[in-house]
């Protein structure tokens, strides 16, 4: 019923004549951008260029640009983004209404040029040619000034517009605000307000990462624009579809029931990983909730109402909890009624924004705990998306045809390792907190089989365990000779066998549905068993010792590739080969590795304990089958560079491995 009413009012948008801007609400664009880790210009972590790319493509999106805003938030309070975006927001002027007068489909330059040649489409009409010429040179010398700029960023000239970046560091610094462009005379065709936000940090105060830059955000976005709805984009994740902010708002405005759609989830999709294991989970379990309350809330790629995010249910005793600026306040209650209410202090007055952006403005509120995105776990969509949920509203799934957005994946399998593990922890922390969907479910409206569904994502850090334990079974029953499964001549071994059969033709039953190739199932099946004892283990860990009051979680930005890769490259040799780094997380994969390759080989020669019941078919099977799943790591240890796997953790892993078949043949002595 639900997707019908959402045809049907696309049906009556497509049109130009469609009243539709009397119908829209002032959608406000709302992209977060956030810089953080490293040193203060480091423009190998999140390079601007891609940053730039994110905001060119939203700004060029098809809906009326006065109803459009643009936030950045910059968390690494860098100069180097700031003036990108400052050049950017230039070539905007060329880039957007060339990409509405020939509505060209992908909106962000380096995509765009990326597919075509270096000539324009020759079917293409004379005027295009020009045009699109023109653009291809500003686009490069656009590049070019960026890439000038990174490369002296540390030698930047601090003066005039610059000159609010002096004496700034990246964890201690004042609000930084700046109104980059403003579309002054409301122009539908013009481009949308681009604003510029550095949060201010503090040594002393937590900044909370992504969820206290969302709140910021939030608060200045209330301020200045103060729209009813807002979408939440990760720096690395252009709009892919121009559409797509008239996509979700027809699921938005077709619904009749209030409880409907809190928040709109778009897929995450990546252009350079398209069949990844995100992918998978998108097309089956995401697919699959919105049977029930809705998707999870992903962190990007995301439409929030605003009321919902202050909190919805609030009276006057939330204003009270929401800080302390009166104008703030003010705006809150016009967003809580659904209305929207300029103060159009935009340029003007900013010293009022200032105030909400600081760090002390959360000071005894309730941002972050009841009001606002969640802290208290490092994954704060999962946590925010939850307790909205909780409250009772149904979430969306927008994904349109061509896809809505495309990130850059975590390329690097390091990079996705880190990222893996970082979802672990904050779903852990979520499971053991107050938060938890079973509370949820008892005290408040989640759903069961919607909690049911945060249950299965949430324990991925506990799974590790048996994870670990699994793979390490058939190298201990080889090595103290002994078995876990019935023998191959028994009628028992049918179980076993006819789960892991049904486990298999289910899985790859998903991929045939939804068209991904077969050997990608086979990867991500790999990768899932490396993922789950390598980053969920120690995810696990970290966990552990934040509850001992070891260590902090803290949010470890994901490594974003440089060079955008052409579809060429993707199929390229190396593609497929895993790369590794001195990082812990790659510690378990070369034990487990190792110690089946010992196990195989000492039965291979003989060397397995006397006097066991025997190892059976079934344990060499199990054994062999760990091996091919980490495969990877066995080719990683006879490679060198970046393919290998670094002496250091081959050492510690051997040194583990052997550790634990010394271990296994004491079990057998101790036993006999
Ligand atoms: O202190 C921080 C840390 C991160 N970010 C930004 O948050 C976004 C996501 O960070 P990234 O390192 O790209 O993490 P991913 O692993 O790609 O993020 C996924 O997982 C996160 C939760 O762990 C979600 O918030 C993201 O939306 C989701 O894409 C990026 O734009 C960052 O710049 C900040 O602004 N401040
Ligand atoms: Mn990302």
């Amino acid at each position: 019923m639900d997707s019908l009413g959402f045809l049907l009012f696309y049906a009556n948008l497509v049109s130009p004549s469609s009243g539709f801007s009397s119908l829209a609400p002032n959608g406000l664009l709302y992209l977060t951008t956030l810089i953080h880790n490293g040193s203060k210009n480091d423009p190998y972590l999140e390079p601007p260029i891609l940053t730039v790319n994110t905001v060119l493509s939203l700004l060029a999106v098809d809906y009326p640009a006065h109803r459009l805003a643009c936030y950045v938030s910059d968390d690494g309070c860098s100069p180097l983004n700031f003036y990108s975006l400052v050049e950017a927001s230039k070539f905007a002027k060329l880039w957007v209404p060339f990409c509405k007068k020939y509505n060209i489909g992908v909106r962000a330059p380096f995509r765009y040029f990326l597919r075509e040649s270096d000539e324009p489409p020759c079917a293409s009409s004379w005027e295009f040619q020009q045009d699109w010429e023109k653009m291809k040179e500003e686009y490069e010398r656009l590049c070019g000034n960026i890439e000038a700029a990174a490369n002296n960023s540390t030698s930047f000239d601090l003066t005039g517009e610059l000159e609010v970046f002096f004496n700034t560091e990246c964890q201690n610094h004042p609000t930084i605000i700046k109104v980059i462009w403003e579309n002054m005379q409301g122009l539908s065709d013009g481009i949308p307000h681009l604003i510029y936000i550095s949060r201010e940090k503090r040594p002393k105060n937590p900044h909370h990462y992504k969820a206290g830059a969302m709140n910021v955000l939030t608060r200045v976005s209330g301020l200045m624009t103060n729209a009813p709805f807002m979408l939440n984009v990760d720096c690395d994740m252009y709009a892919n579809n121009p559409e797509l902010v008239l996509h979700a708002m027809c699921l938005f405005l077709g619904s009749s029931d209030e409880r409907d759609w809190g928040f709109v989830q778009c897929p995450q999709y990546f252009y350079d990983r398209p069949t990844d294991h995100l992918a998978v989970l998108h097309q089956t379990l995401f697919k699959g909730m919105v049977g029930i309350q809705g998707p999870f809330y992903a962190g990007s790629g995301t439409f929030h109402r605003r009321n919902v995010v202050y909190g919805k249910e609030a009276d006057d005793e939330l204003l009270k909890k929401i800080g302390n600026s009166k104008e703030f306040i003010n705006s809150a209650a016009h967003a809580l009624k659904g209305k929207a209410y300029f103060t159009s202090i935009l340029s003007k007055s900013l010293d009022v924004v200032h105030q909400v952006a600081g760090c002390d403005y959360e000071h005894s509120s309730d941002w972050g705990k009841k009001v606002g995105f969640l802290y208290g776990s490092i994954t704060e969509d999962m946590i925010t998306g939850m307790m909205i949920h909780a409250k009772g509203w149904r979430s969306g799934y927008c994904s349109p045809d061509p896809r809505a957005f495309l990130g850059c994946g975590a390329l690097a399998d390091p990079a996705a390792m880190s990222q893996q593990k970082r979802w672990a922890t904050g779903f852990l922390e979520i499971l053991f907190s107050k938060t938890n969907p079973i509370f949820a479910c008892f005290t408040s409206k989640l759903q069961f089989r919607q909690c049911l569904a945060y249950l299965w994502i949430l324990i991925w850090g506990l799974r590790s365990i048996p994870e670990v334990c699994y793979a390490a079974l058939p190298a201990y029953c080889i090595i103290t000779n002994s078995s876990f499964l019935p023998k191959i001549q028994e009628l028992g071994i049918c179980i076993p066998v006819t789960l892991f059969v049904i486990y298999k033709v289910y899985t790859l039953s998903d991929y045939i549905r939804i068209g991904f190739p077969i050997d990608s199932w086979w990867v991500n099946s790999c990768m899932a068993r490396i993922s789950a004892t390598g980053a969920w283990f120690l995810g696990l860990l970290n966990v552990i010792l934040k509850f001992l009051g070891l260590s902090e979680t803290i949010f470890e930005i994901t490594q974003k590739l440089h060079q955008p890769r052409t579809p060429a490259d993707d199929c390229g040799k190396d593609d497929d080969k895993m790369i590794f780094d001195e990082s812990p997380v790659f510690i378990p994969g070369t034990t487990i590795l190792l110690v089946h390759v010992s196990a195989l080989a000492m039965a291979l020669l003989g060397l397995e304990a006397q006097g066991g019941q025997g190892t059976g078919l079934g344990e060499f099977f199990c054994s062999t089958y760990v091996v091919l799943c980490f495969l990877p790591f066995l080719q990683g240890l006879f490679r060198r560079g970046k393919y290998g796997i670094p002496l250091p953790t081959i050492c510690k892993s051997s040194a583990l491995a052997l550790l634990f078949v010394h271990l296994c043949k004491m079990s057998t002595i101790s036993v006999n």
